[in-house]
Parts: C-alpha cells; sequence; structure tokens
C-alpha cells in the first residue's frame, strides 16, 4: 500500500432516474474539497484519496458499490454516501466493517437511529429539522388548528410522526391527516369538508403541482387559508412543466393558487456570503469554484441549467473537511499511543471507536454553515422561511432549533390584510 495516503470510499447517485440524482453536483464539490485539504495539509503529511463509484440512488446498486470498494485494495477508513435509501442500506451494514458512514444527501428521519445506524452521521439536516419552525410559526400567527396533507412515501409518513409529536406538546390540534399516493383529488376535498385552514403540505415537486391545482379547483386558497409547503422545490416549480405533467390548470390559475404560501427548508449555503469559513474560502468563493467545475462538465450554469445536488454540494464539501478534521484529530491521539491511523482494518473495533468519537465532537464553520453533529449523527442545521409575494419567494426570516430564536423581517403579507384564522369565527350577533 503506497504510505502517507488514507484512502476513503464514496457512493454517489449520478444516472438513472427516480430518487436524487445529486451526485452530480456533490461529487465534483468532494473533489475540491480533496484538493483543499490535502493543499492544507489538514492531515499533517498525509493525503486523503477517494475511491468512488454511481449508485444512481439505487440501494441494490449501492451495497454492490459498496462490496466493491470493501473487497478490493486499497483497505477504506470510511465511506461518503448520498440518497436516503442508499444511506439506509450502506449505513446498516456498514456497521459490520466498523466504518463511519457520512451522508451529505439524506434527509429520511428514519436515518436518526443509533441502534440501526450506530455509524452514520450526516451533514444533510433531517427532514424533522422544518418540525420545530413550523410550529413556531404556528404559535406565532395563534394556529392552534391545523391539518396535514401528504403524500404517501416514507421520508414524508416518518416526517408526519415527528410533525404530530411536536403538536401534541405544544397544545396544537391535528384536525385531520390526509394522504393520497399520487392524485390528491379526494385528499383535498376531505380538508374542505373538514374546514381545514392551515395546511402543512408533504410531497415531492410532481405531486406538489397536482395539489396546487386541486386547490384552485376546490377554491382552497386565498385569503382564509395559509399553506406549508416544502421550500427545496425550484422557484418557479407553480409555473413550469404543466402541460408535459397533465396538470389542468394555466400558469395564471397555478400563480392564483400559489399566492401566500410559505415554505420552510433547511440551510445548505452560509448565509453570511462574506464570512470566511475553515477552508478559507466564503461561501461566494465555493460558489464560483463549483460553477466553474461544473461548466467544464458541461452544464449551462449560466442559463439556469443546474445538475441535480447544487444546492446540497456544501454539504458533500464540508463532509470531506468533517472527516479530515476527524482523522486528524484521531491521528493525534493514536500517535500518542504509539500507534497508527493505517493500522485500522474493518475488524479493528478499537481504532473505528476512535473515529466515531473524533466526528461525533468535530465543530466547524463550512461553507454550509457551522457543522455540527447530534447524538444520533443528525446535522444540527438553520431553517428559512420565505413566502410568495407577488409570484415571488421573500424572505421572512431564519429560525435556530437549538437555542429556539426566530429572527424574522416582518415582510409577511395576508391577502385579506389580516393574519388567516384557524377555524371559521363564528361572530355572536347581540
Ligand atoms: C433537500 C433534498 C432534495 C431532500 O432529499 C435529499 C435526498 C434524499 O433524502 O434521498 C436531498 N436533498
Amino acid at each position: 500500500e503506497d504510505d502517507n495516503v488514507l484512502h476513503i470510499g464514496g457512493i454517489f447517485p449520478i444516472r438513472g432516474k427516480g430518487g436524487w440524482q445529486g451526485g452530480q453536483a456533490c461529487e465534483p464539490a468532494v473533489r475540491l474539497a480533496l484538493e483543499d485539504v490535502n493543499k492544507n495539509s489538514i492531515l499533517s503529511g498525509y493525503q486523503l484519496k477517494l475511491h468512488w463509484n454511481d449508485s444512481e440512488c439505487d440501494p441494490g446498486l449501492g451495497a454492490s458499490v459498496m462490496y466493491d470498494l470493501l473487497y478490493n485494495k486499497p483497505q477504506k477508513l470510511m465511506l461518503l454516501a448520498g440518497c436516503s435509501t442508499v444511506c439506509t442500506t450502506v449505513a446498516e451494514a456498514a456497521k459490520m466493517w466498523n466504518l463511519v458512514v457520512l451522508c451529505y444527501g439524506a434527509s429520511s428521519p428514519a436515518l436518526s437511529d443509533r441502534n440501526r445506524f450506530p455509524t452514520l452521521f450526516r451533514t444533510h439536516p433531517s427532514a424533522t429539522v422544518h418540525s420545530p419552525t413550523r410550529i413556531t410559526l404556528m404559535k406565532k400567527f395563534e394556529w392552534y388548528r391545523i391539518a396535514i396533507l401528504q403524500q404517501t412515501e416514507e421520508v414524508f409518513i416518518s416526517t408526519v410522526e415527528d410533525i404530530e409529536t411536536r403538536c401534541k406538546q405544544n397544545g396544537i390540534e391535528i384536525i385531520t391527516r390526509q394522504s393520497f399516493v399520487s392524485d390528491p383529488a379526494d385528499a383535498v376535498k376531505n380538508l374542505r369538508r373538514q374546514d381545514a385552514r392551515i395546511i402543512v403540505g408533504l410531497f415531492y415537486v410532481v405531486a406538489a403541482r397536482k395539489v396546487l391545482c386541486e386547490m384552485y379547483k376546490q377554491q382552497l386558497y386565498g385569503k382564509a387559508y395559509v399553506w406549508f409547503f416544502i421550500g427545496w422545490y425550484k422557484d418557479n416549480w407553480f409555473e413550469v412543466n404543466l402541460k408535459e405533467e397533465g396538470i389542468k390548470c394555466t400558469k395564471k390559475e397555478m400563480r392564483i393558487a400559489a399566492e401566500g404560501h410559505i415554505t420552510t427548508e433547511a440551510l445548505m449555503w452560509n448565509q453570511n456570503v462574506n464570512q470566511k469559513t475553515i477552508s478559507g474560502q466564503t461561501s461566494e468563493d465555493f460558489r464560483k469554484r463549483l460553477e466553474n467545475v461544473l461548466r467544464l462538465e458541461g452544464y449551462a450554469i449560466d442559463r439556469h441549467r443546474y445538475p441535480e445536488g447544487y444546492q446540497e454540494a456544501p454539504l458533500a464539501y464540508d463532509a470531506v473537511w468533517a472527516v479530515a478534521l476527524a482523522f486528524n484529530k484521531t491521528m493525534t491521539i493514536l500517535e500518542k499511543q504509539g500507534k497508527s491511523i493505517t493500522s485500522f482494518n474493518y475488524n479493528n473495533k478499537e481504532i473505528a471507536d476512535h473515529i466515531y468519537s473524533a466526528i461525533n465532537s468535530t465543530q466547524f464553520l463550512g461553507i454550509s454553515g457551522w457543522v455540527a453533529f447530534s447524538s444520533q449523527g443528525d446535522r444540527i442545521a438553520l431553517t428559512q422561511i420565505e413566502q410568495v409575494i407577488n409570484g415571488k419567494y421573500v424572505k421572512l426570516g431564519y429560525y435556530d432549533t437549538q437555542d429556539d430564536n426566530l429572527t424574522w423581517f416582518d415582510k409577511e403579507k395576508w391577502i385579506g390584510g389580516k393574519v388567516p384564522q384557524d377555524r371559521t369565527v363564528i361572530r355572536r350577533v347581540l
């Protein structure tokens, strides 16, 4: 084995359809991080080298990529992976090889389970990171009677369970929970029947367009309603692909239905764009470097044809820095004991435990903001709240779950000129 090189494995979703092909931008971001880590000799004399292959966001293919990486030399010290389904499979198996798995693109709440995934860490926040933000907004506007509309996908099912728990803890009543597989018409009708006014919508973007058109047709929009949508759809999501997806509403109708809705999303780019991060570059510097690399790969960035994973690229970049910092910590500790990290092998639990506890306590300012992990390996992240005002997303504020702090810009606009009520208010005529 070539000395002075620490080898890691990587599994990226590049080709294929279905799921998330975010490896398209995340693998180039990892390349930039390796360049920076090795240039800054973070690993005092050692170089970090990545061996990777494409999972297509398919768990079976991801498993075979993992086996290839493990059964072929050189030996790897840990694994990077993306896509919730692939991370579930890889993280569940990797513990048998005493390997830490760091997921840069996995949002499923199911992954926050130390029993099933004892060596999993994520720089990508869990989808449950939205829940405290939504609850905080409901309390701010005194909405204590809400409804939920969700697509029946695992990530949304476990997210709803988290919302239900938090609603109970905060005295917020969920009057109905409607779900649909692909056609939301009946579910939307049931919302109207139950006089739902404040609705949390959990679905992928193709289903979101169907819901929006149903809302228009059944008039579940406008001044009496507040819809919470997920914030990581593209900004103009409600005006595109209408014909291709058989949406029976015009652009104008979709805009009318979309007006005023609120979104929550985890922040993946450090908002202080001129703040120098641990690598010495700002998130703006990183954006420019990444876009140059992506142009060289043939993506038409200037015509806003970004590859999948562009949004999550900082999470992949920061994952490599987390690994490098953790390895550096581990090497320092082992050297004091006259041992070396290169004596790690898949059966050596002792060194694996050092790597685990090093990453567990790693914290730093990355391109994606402050990077730190919870006891379940989850990314601790800020969320951003936006509202569609005159057809465009406007930033309403940020929320920090750690210290329950809401930064609010007082920019919200209500179609009826006042905060919508969470129920029909019967005026008593005296
Ligand atoms: C915000 C999003 C799009 C959520 O899904 C993640 C992929 C996954 O969880 O499989 C990637 N980032």
